[in-house]
């Protein structure tokens, strides 16, 4: 299950991202925002780290104007590693190497063209399972 949130500047993105989603047939909980008028980011960056803390949901996408704010908000939570993504090298990369949990993207930054391939290789790449990938995360989780 996939979780999905964003603010004003991320809604029409993520409304391509729902339709994206539907026809691929995977299952996911659209946390809002709803529309185009003004939301403060870290209130829906929190519903998807919830969702993910408690087990709800295993991934999440998070679209802000930029990705930055709404990615910086979520990787204050403990066990959230979410990448800011504006190409799919990083997208393919930070699943392979961080086992990234969120993918952030840019309303304002990414077309829906390329937004929908990160998407796909931030879905579809496993994490890589080696061990000095691994040996780094848990230095991450270390408080
Ligand atoms: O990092 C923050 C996000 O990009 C927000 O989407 C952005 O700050 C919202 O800006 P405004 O309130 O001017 O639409």
């Amino acid at each position: 299950m996939i979780a999905i949130a964003c603010d004003h500047g991320g809604y029409v993105l993520k409304q391509e991202i729902l339709k994206h989603l539907d026809k691929r047939g995977l299952a996911y909980k659209d946390f809002g925002c709803d529309s185009e008028a003004a939301v403060d980011y870290p209130v829906y960056a929190r519903k998807v780290t919830d969702a993910i803390t408690k087990g709800e949901c295993e991934r999440g996408i998070l679209i802000c104007g930029t990705g930055i704010g709404i990615s910086i908000a979520a990787n204050k939570v403990k066990g959230i590693r979410a990448a800011l993504c504006t190409d799919c090298f990083a997208a393919e990369a930070t699943r392979l190497h961080n086992d990234a949990n969120v993918l952030a993207l840019g309303g304002r930054v990414v077309g829906p063209g390329l937004a929908l391939k990160i998407v796909d290789t931030f879905l579809d790449t496993p994490f890589s399972q080696e061990e000095r990938h691994k040996r780094r995360i848990s230095l991450i989780e270390e408080d």
